[in-house]
């Protein structure tokens, strides 16, 4: 078990790398460690030796420990000259499908937050266009991908080379759904709804249409049904066929946090004590799982926090549930994950620097 691991980030400009900057900059494993940062430096910073991240970030002020770090422009080199082992992407995808075969050939353990290499069926790949999708290095690189969701895949990710951070809606929806689908509860037949609401930093810093001001302001709005990237990611990972799920995104207008309602009916009448003894059994040993039973969790409660919180209220015959799922997008969606599986990837306490 190594103490002296040092990591990288790259994209700490990003809504996610922000909250990556200040996770792993106060993380108790990296102490005399920091993290070294490095992206798109402009000519004027790169005279000066990268951008100050506190230029950046204002509120990663010294007491989170960022002191003088700052953003290094980004070269492979840089990494191998400073010992860097894990690296972290915080990039978009396009992004990130091309620096990943670089850096595993350079050895470097990689997690990426994009969904370069979530999927590993071509047709859930396609609905992102990648220019080099069947090439065989893409197909070498998909092959040694691992989902990077610790309370299913938490002994692949031990061992992982490049570690695909899930999608935020894609967590909370998985999370809710795969205990009472592992012990066969759920009735396939009769279709399962996810009806999920994300805060509009789900959609990074660069503003479109879709989340100007203007448009996400005092409204709610659903995109994507029938057609949303993370629909892959919940078949694969929850072993369904496309017709037994409906998932359907929209955005609320905060900042952050996810709520995931999901309908299901079961395979006969259900008692709660049943459905909780399977949720509790199921994320024993997950430390960022908090299950609330029949009090629901709210997104106030997950937001700020690197927790899923799940409830769930069954109907009066207990052939009906729905399960309430919530979680900070840019934290166990995003960022949080990935400081949880850079703690799983080196053994370390899973809950180290997240609580
Ligand atoms: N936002 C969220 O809730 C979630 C995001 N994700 C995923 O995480 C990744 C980051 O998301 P998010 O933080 O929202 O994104 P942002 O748009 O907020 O930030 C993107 C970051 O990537 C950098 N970047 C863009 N293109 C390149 C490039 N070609 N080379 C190097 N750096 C580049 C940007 O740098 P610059 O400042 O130079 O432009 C910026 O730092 C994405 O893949 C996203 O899909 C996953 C789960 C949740
Ligand atoms: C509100 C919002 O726009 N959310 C994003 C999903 C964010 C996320 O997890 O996405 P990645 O798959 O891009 O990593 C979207 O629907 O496209």
């Amino acid at each position: 078990m190594s103490q002296a691991v040092q990591t990288a980030v790259i994209g700490v400009t990003g809504y996610s790398g922000a909250e990556l900057a200040r996770l792993l900059v106060r993380h108790p494993r990296l102490k005399g460690k920091p993290p070294i940062f490095a992206g798109r430096v402009d000519e004027q910073h790169q005279k000066q030796g990268g951008i100050p991240l506190r230029e950046i970030h204002p509120q990663l002020i010294d007491s989170h420990g960022a002191g003088d770090i700052r953003v290094q422009p980004f070269s492979w080199e840089l990494f191998e000259d400073l010992g860097v082992d894990t690296v972290f992407l915080a990039t978009p995808h396009e992004a990130s499908r091309e620096m990943v075969p670089e850096a595993r050939k350079r050895g470097f353990r990689v997690i990426d937050l994009s969904g370069a290499w979530r999927l590993e069926e071509a047709a859930n790949r396609a609905v992102y266009k990648f220019e080099d999708e069947g090439s065989a290095d893409a197909l070498f690189m998909q092959s040694q991908a691992v989902y990077g969701l610790p309370e299913l895949h938490r002994k692949e990710i031990a061992g992982a080379g490049l570690v695909a951070n899930p999608g935020c809606y894609a967590t909370s929806v998985i999370l809710a759904l795969k205990p009472i689908l592992a012990a066969g509860l759920v009735n396939i037949d009769c279709g399962i709804i996810c009806d999920s609401k994300s805060g509009v930093s789900g959609a990074g810093k660069a503003p479109t249409a879709r989340t100007h001001f203007m448009y996400a302001a005092d409204n709610l709005s659903a995109y994507g049904i029938f057609s949303h990237r993370h629909t892959g990611e919940l078949l694969e990972q929850l072993s369904l066929d496309a017709s037994s799920i409906t998932f359907a995104p929209h955005l609320l207008p905060i900042p952050r946090g996810i709520l995931s309602t999901v309908y299901v009916r079961f395979n006969g009448a259900q008692t709660s004590s049943a459905i909780e003894a399977c949720y509790r059994d199921f994320y024993h040993g997950s430390p960022m799982v908090r299950l609330y039973g029949a009090n629901l969790p709210q997104i106030q409660y997950s937001v700020r926090t690197c927790y899923a919180d799940i409830g769930f209220q069954l109907s009066k015959d207990g052939q009906r549930g729905v399960i309430v799922s919530c979680l900070d997008n840019l934290l166990k969606g995003a960022s949080g994950q990935a400081v949880q599986n850079l703690n799983v990837m080196h053994g370390w306490g899973e809950a180290e620097g997240l609580e």
